[in-house]
């Protein structure tokens, strides 16, 4: 049995993997303070839960999907009631499994970094498990994550790193995207073309580069026909200092998750 502590974003894109997975309707839980998303949830035909206590009450697998400004509330709420058998999952960046525990006592927790892809099935969710998970519960989790993702296990230190490239990565591809589709605008393509233009290729590079295993600079030359127009566009984005910002965005990104992780 799972259960899903708010029902947003990533909680849709979870339960609509794992119920694309056929992950039967009827063992997932989901409770969240807004009538809406439940009404949404309702209607995906999972079991809709009235407060804290029946989710926690019917989920072995307890999924806090809220955001982190209310993950402490949310486990003062639940900790007199969480059992030694339950397993926490979080995926809130920088809240450590240390801090879980100073809430709820010691007790199973598993720390995931999810990322939006999840929506289509195609997401990449880094974990890291606590002592205390038995090695049939983490092939339980990690199969619930491979629902709706690629799957990594890590060590806890690492989740910052991983936050920022594939948790926060997907709103970066997303700018880049804009970016490329704005051009395109500019160059006469109108805006839906140039959406789809832009996001197959995208898509086409990163199944290019995944498939084949070739290192990106050769697949970037592939393209580069001598004197030809692609090398005239790599060397504006060096110019620009393309590759340097990039860099730059995921330490600062980074960064900020080991900011937050000393304050929450
Ligand atoms: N979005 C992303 O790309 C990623 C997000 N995450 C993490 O996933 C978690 C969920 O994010 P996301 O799905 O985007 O958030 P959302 O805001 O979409 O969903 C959270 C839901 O929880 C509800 N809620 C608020 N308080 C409570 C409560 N006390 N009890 C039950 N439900 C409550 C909210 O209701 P209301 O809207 O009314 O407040 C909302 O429906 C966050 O911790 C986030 O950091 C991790 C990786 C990627
Ligand atoms: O910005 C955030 O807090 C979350 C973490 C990773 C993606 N979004």
């Amino acid at each position: 049995m799972i259960g899903f502590i708010g029902a947003g974003n990533m909680a849709t894109a979870i339960i609509k993997g794992m119920l694309e997975d056929k992950i039967n309707k009827e063992n997932i839980f989901v409770y969240d303070v807004n009538g809406e998303k439940l009404q949404f949830m309702s209607k995906l035909g999972v079991n809709i839960c009235s407060g804290l206590k029946e989710l926690v009450t019917n989920s072995k697998y307890i999924f806090l999907s809220v955001k982190p400004n209310v993950y402490d509330s949310v486990l003062n709420e639940i900790k007199d009631i969480i059992s030694e058998e339950k397993v926490i999952v979080t995926m809130a960046a920088g809240y450590e499994i240390a801090r879980v525990k100073s809430i709820i006592g010691n007790k199973k927790t598993v720390r995931t970094m999810p990322n939006t892809p999840a929506l289509v099935g195609q997401g990449f969710t880094a974990v890291c498990f606590d002592e205390l998970i038995e090695e049939e519960e983490k092939e339980k989790v990690i199969s619930m994550l491979k629902t709706f993702s690629h799957v990594q296990e890590i060590k806890e230190p690492f989740i910052n790193a991983y936050s920022a490239v594939s948790g926060s990565g997907p709103a970066f591809v997303f700018m880049l995207i804009e970016a490329m589709a704005d051009a395109a605008v500019l160059m006469g393509i109108p805006r839906a073309e140039a959406y789809r233009a832009v996001e197959a290729t995208v898509l086409g590079s990163a199944s290019l580069a995944l498939k084949t295993g070739k290192h990106p600079g050769e697949l970037k030359d592939m393209v580069c026909s001598p004197g030809g127009t692609t090398i005239e566009g790599v060397r504006t984005l060096e110019e620009k200092n393309f590759r340097g910002a990039v860099i730059e965005c995921l330490i600062n990104t980074y960064k900020k998750n080991l900011d937050i992780t000393k304050i929450r």
